[in-house]
């Protein structure tokens, strides 16, 4: 459950006033995702901009002066028709707003359901829209870098006590000198555009075996765009505990990728390691959220471990699974 923050029915109902959405009419704390705060809104309506949001006050990992870049972005891809929420603007015409201290942004709900086992006709779909996000984004001016790179995960995983990472599980220390290995070796000058980079099953909103949205975009950055295929590949073609990969779906993930770009030999070839960051960049999160999160938080920890066995997995079978 990620509602960090109770606001008032008042509060919300002076918040929703200054946009041009109608009165509030009722708001649901939304169970899903551990980053955010997030309220299902529904309005009495306007013309503009329909009856029902989504309301996210900003609580983690995001820094306040990235959210013109988040915001913008989401604007920029739906006016080129990516599926993705619009932001709505309040009345003098701000994306975001600041409430009790915290920004606030209001966006469009679009229908849909985040599916837990995708089929290969989902993951096909959720590859080709990847890469034509990618050829969208293209065309946005704003900047961010990505504040998770490798030598990031590397850094946040050696910050951990030991102690603390093997009370979580005795294997989690050897990791370390896994991911610093990995930051060493990580590959220069692959195609770049803005990436998503971290398109899990939970980001992506699903009509039977199309994408009608993807969302989230909290993590978006510059960066390689076979990155984004390795950390989509890595978070749709296992099973949740990383125990058993599907490979029909991380099959139709790529193949759905490149009917769209294919992939340059320099790309294909780097896959295997970029697969292998990408499992180390949510193990570091996850273990240093699995350490802070305070045990009576409204919130569902996330075991790094169902990464580890990714990580090993593209260690052992990389090369093979990406054909490189
Ligand atoms: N634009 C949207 N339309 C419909 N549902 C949404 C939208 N944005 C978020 N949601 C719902 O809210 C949940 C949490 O949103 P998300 O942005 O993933 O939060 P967090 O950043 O905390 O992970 C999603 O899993 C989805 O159910
Ligand atoms: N996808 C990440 C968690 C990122 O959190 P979100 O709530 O912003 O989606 C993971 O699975 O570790």
């Amino acid at each position: 459950m990620a509602v960090y923050t109770q606001l008032s029915a008042e509060t919300l109902a002076e918040l929703i006033a200054e946009y041009d959405v109608g009165e509030l009419v009722s708001a649901k704390g939304i169970a899903e995702g551990v980053s955010n705060s997030n309220w299902l809104i529904e309005t009495s309506g306007s013309a503009a901009n329909g009856k029902r949001f989504i309301l996210t006050m900003y609580e983690r990992r995001i820094e306040l002066e990235d959210l013109p870049f988040f915001l913008d972005l989401l604007d920029h891809l739906a006016a080129h028709d990516c599926p993705v929420p619009r932001t709505i603007h309040d009345r003098s015409g701000a994306s975001s707003r600041m409430l009790q201290g915290k920004a606030v942004a209001l966006i469009e709900f679009l229908p849909g359901v985040s599916v837990d086992a995708p089929t290969p006709a989902q993951a096909r779909s959720v590859g080709r829209v990847l890469a034509e996000m990618h050829a969208t984004a293209m065309g946005f001016s704003g900047k961010r870098q990505n504040s998770l790179g490798p030598d990031v995960s590397a850094q946040v995983l050696a910050d951990c006590p030991a102690q603390a990472l093997a009370a979580i599980d005795p294997a989690l220390p050897g990791v370390v000198e896994m991911a610093r290995d990995v930051a060493q070796r990580w590959p220069d000058g692959l195609p770049r555009s803005i990436i998503h980079s971290d398109l899990f099953p939970d980001n992506v909103l699903m009509r039977g075996d199309n994408v009608s949205a993807l969302i989230d975009f909290y993590f978006a950055c510059n960066d390689a765009m076979a990155y984004d295929l390795a950390v989509t590949h890595a978070a749709w073609s296992f099973s949740s505990d990383g125990r058993d990969y599907r490979p029909d779906v991380g099959q139709a993930l790529v193949e759905g990728y490149e009917s769209t770009r294919l992939l340059e030999d320099d790309e294909r070839e780097a896959m295997p390691l970029l697969a292998q960051g990408a499992a180390l960049r949510f193990i570091s999160s996850r273990a240093q959220d699995w350490i802070e999160t305070p045990a009576d938080a409204l919130v569902t920890r996330k075991d790094p471990m169902d990464f580890v066995r990714r990580l090993e997995f593209y260690r052992r079978e990389g090369k093979a699974v990406f054909g490189s």
